[in-house]
């Protein structure tokens, strides 16, 4: 193996002790276009821990029709919802807010902030050299998921060791729990939820929980994905004063012929109106920050599902995305993981940081 050296690396030079934190997030493809989506695709699906069948059997599915027609239906998609000011994805946007928030709120202690996306661009890999070269010699990794997959948190940080794998010189290393039914998170949330359901001009009958899905068969082989959706929602209802008829749990995103999780999201919207229910409020709690899941596959695609079925009104409540409370949520639950590690500024051995060349 090769080792890389990166200049300004910890060990070599104590007086350079700094704490830092990478945010990393699923990731995102740099254009709609087909060329640009399809990268992003073949990269995603290549991933083991996203489909485990063997790469003699998927490779040849994957080369063949998936990324020959997936990346047109799904560069569509991304059109619809992109940051044309930007000229970026949301889920690009809120991740690199939230980690330029983030910096200002953990600036006062000197912990420097990165973010990476597991697949594309800025990758994990670079933002772990940007606080290497930075100094820093501890680092909390903080996959931006609330509830634990082995193909999310799991693959993330994987992504993140892969890049330790190749330095002579590694920092130490913590990651960030998920955090599924933390106070701080079911608070951010409630509180969302009922802010933008006083905006209304209608009172929603139902308040639909749509989680992204998962293979049942991963579930079956111990990813503790479902039973954290039902932490999440259980701590929710809970908080707002719902049961699980006016929440019900449902997921969404399914991928391929093989079982996900149940109920299916568009199926269950759609089978509302028939049942005298035409005004539903949607929260996707499994992302913190709108992306094609939600703004796409909620708030255009399930939304078309339930008005031709009848419905009347579907409001998508908005993820955290950049808001003060989100930025709250983080500082706290990053906080908490650095218990030990802050503060270090001024402590005796220990001066100031200042970057060499
Ligand atoms: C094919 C299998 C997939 C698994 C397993 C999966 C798990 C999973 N994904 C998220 C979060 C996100 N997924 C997003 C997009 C997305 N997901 C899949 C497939 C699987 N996801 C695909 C093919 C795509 C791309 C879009 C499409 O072609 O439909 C995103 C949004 C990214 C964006 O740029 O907006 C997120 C976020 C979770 C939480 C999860 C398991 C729990
Ligand atoms: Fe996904
Ligand atoms: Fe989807």
């Amino acid at each position: 193996m090769t080792f890389i050296t990166v200049h300004r690396t910890a060990r070599a030079d104590v007086a350079r002790a700094r704490t830092g934190v990478l945010l990393s997030n699923l990731g995102t493809p740099e254009g709609t276009g087909y060329g640009a989506v399809r990268r992003y695709l073949a990269e995603f699906l290549s991933d083991r821990r996203i489909i485990e069948a063997s790469p003699l059997i998927w490779k040849p599915i994957l080369y063949g029709p998936v990324l020959t027609f997936r990346p047109r239906k799904s560069g569509a998609a991304y059109q619809r919802i992109w940051h044309h000011d930007h000229d970026e994805s949301p889920l690009r946007t809120y991740t690199r807010d939230q980690a330029t928030q983030l910096a200002q709120r953990l600036a006062v202690d000197d912990v420097p902030v990165a973010w990476g996306m597991r697949y594309g661009t800025p990758s994990i890999r670079q933002a772990l050299h940007e606080l290497v070269e930075q100094g820093c010699d501890r680092i909390l990794l903080a996959p931006l998921y609330p509830q634990y997959s082995a193909t999310t948190t799991a693959t993330a940080n994987d992504q993140a060791f892969r890049a330790l794998m190749r330095m002579r010189n590694q920092p130490a290393i913590r990651t960030l729990p998920p955090f599924a039914d933390h106070p701080a998170y079911i608070s951010a949330l409630a509180r969302s939820i009922d802010t933008h359901l006083r905006t209304l001009d209608f009172t929603p009958q139902m308040i639909v929980a749509s989680f992204h899905g998962l293979p049942k068969v991963y579930v079956e082989k111990g990813d503790s994905y479902a039973a954290e959706c039902e932490r999440t929602i259980a701590a929710l209802r809970h908080a707002m004063g719902y049961d699980a008829a006016m929440m019900p749990l449902t997921f969404q995103s399914r991928f391929g012929p093989a079982k996900w999780l149940e109920p299916y999201t568009a199926p269950f919207i759609e089978s509302l109106p028939a049942r005298g229910i035409t005004r539903i409020a949607v929260i996707t709690p499994g992302f913190i920050s709108d992306c094609i899941e939600t703004l796409d596959e909620i708030g255009n695609e399930a939304r078309a599902g339930f008005v031709h079925a009848g419905g009347k009104e579907l409001a998508l409540v908005p993820c955290l995305n950049n808001s003060p409370d989100c930025i709250d949520l983080l500082e706290n639950l990053v906080r908490a993981e650095l218990g030990g590690w802050l503060p270090r500024a001024g402590a005796e051995g220990a001066p100031a940081v200042t970057p060499s060349t």
